[in-house]
């Protein structure tokens, strides 16, 4: 039996570790919070991220990292992308030599503009090989209801991908292959992004004509940012680029989603990211446009959220501001 580590029991964490023990691993959680564990463990539920969610027998949890770690044949990273380097520089002397390390992660880490996989190889010194992305259109909500949800696990190396699906594969969930990582953590942390484009443009009060216009162009700019990065353009029509934004950009359930159309009613970001879970769009916004700078790629749609986000421009003049740009010919 597959043994796997869960480390973060946050929701997408706990669903995760919910379709690992389906598939028939042996699974165990770490939790940051004692209360956290605890509930886990013993009642088999997270009812501050799951609500009305019981995992299967067998998922064990605890806030001891290397309990959680010791044996492990693959291991799930599934804190925030922005405390993800902290905490890896504590468990990296912990992580079995030879395992998978698999990022959750939606996001490009602040000040260093580097995407989850790079920051695993910085602390850990882990081989291409052995670092995995998943990311798909994956509320964690419906996923830990067992509604049907497909996802994209990638790898530069295809046994660790095959095995990384095996250990995930169930009735309801269906992994696919890719080796782009690069281009699935770009289209994961930007569709962040473009979800609280999406949302602020509901909370403006705007229609559907806009959400898809923001979608569409949010969808293009994340596509020129990966293959600036040196992604494949398919990988955004794809599950992690074009599927995750219609899921996200929908959907009620989207936290990033949410906090935007709060942002588009005029709530400053300390309210908004203080009545919530995480919305990692938030700060990957100014990460993802260092990015872009860096590599000389124009996001405008990233850069009026980050002007929202920073409190330097309202919602409103951010829609004008993008609006008023000069006509562009890419017709996309
Ligand atoms: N919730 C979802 O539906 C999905 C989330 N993701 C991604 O998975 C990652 C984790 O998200 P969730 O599990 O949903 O987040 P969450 O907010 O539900 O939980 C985060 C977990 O990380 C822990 N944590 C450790 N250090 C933390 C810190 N410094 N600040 C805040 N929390 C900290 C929390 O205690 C908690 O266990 C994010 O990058 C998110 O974009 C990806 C797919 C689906
Ligand atoms: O990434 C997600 C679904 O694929 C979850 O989105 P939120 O983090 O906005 O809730």
């Amino acid at each position: 039996m597959t043994r796997v580590t869960v480390l973060g029991a946050g929701g997408w964490g706990t669903a995760f570790a919910l379709v690992l023990a389906d598939a028939g691993c042996d699974v165990h959680v770490w939790a940051r919070r004692d209360a956290v564990a605890r509930e886990l463990h013993e009642s088999r539920t997270n009812s501050v991220y799951l609500p009305g969610i019981e995992l299967p027998t067998g998922v064990r949890a605890t806030t001891d990292a290397a309990a959680a770690l010791a044996g492990a044949d693959l291991v799930v990273l599934a804190v925030p992308a922005q405390a993800l380097r902290e905490h890896l520089v504590r468990w990296a002397p912990l992580l079995p030599p030879a395992a998978p390390l698999v990022s959750l992660a939606k996001g490009v880490e602040l000040g260093t503009g580097a995407r989850m996989t790079e920051v695993v190889r910085e602390v850990t010194g882990a081989a291409q090989e052995r670092l995995v992305a998943v990311s798909g259109p994956n509320l964690a909500l419906e996923v830990a209801r067992r509604e049907p949800s497909a996802t994209v696990v990638a790898c530069t190396d295809d046994t660790t991908g095959h095995a990384v699906a095996d250990a995930c594969t169930t009735a309801s969930f269906r992994p696919y292959l890719s080796t782009d990582v690069v281009g699935v953590e770009v289209a994961g942390a930007v569709k962040n992004v473009v979800a609280l484009a999406v949302g602020i443009a509901e909370g403006l009060g705007y229609g559907d004509n806009a959400k898809a216009a923001v979608v569409t162009r949010g969808l293009a700019e994340s596509a020129r940012l990966g293959v600036a990065l040196g992604a494949s353009s398919g990988t955004f029509a794809g599950l992690a680029g074009a599927g995750d934004l219609v899921a996200t950009c929908a959907s009620p359930l989207s936290r990033n989603h949410r906090a935007g159309v709060a942002l588009g009613q005029g709530r400053g970001v300390q309210e908004v990211l203080g009545a919530g879970q995480v919305a990692e769009g938030v700060r990957s916004a100014a990460a993802v446009l260092g990015l872009a700078h860096s590599r000389g790629v124009q996001m405008p749609l990233t850069e009026q959220v980050a002007e929202v986000v920073a409190g330097r421009r309202s919602a409103a003049e951010a829609a004008r501001a993008l609006l008023s740009r000069p006509r562009t010919t890419d017709g996309i």
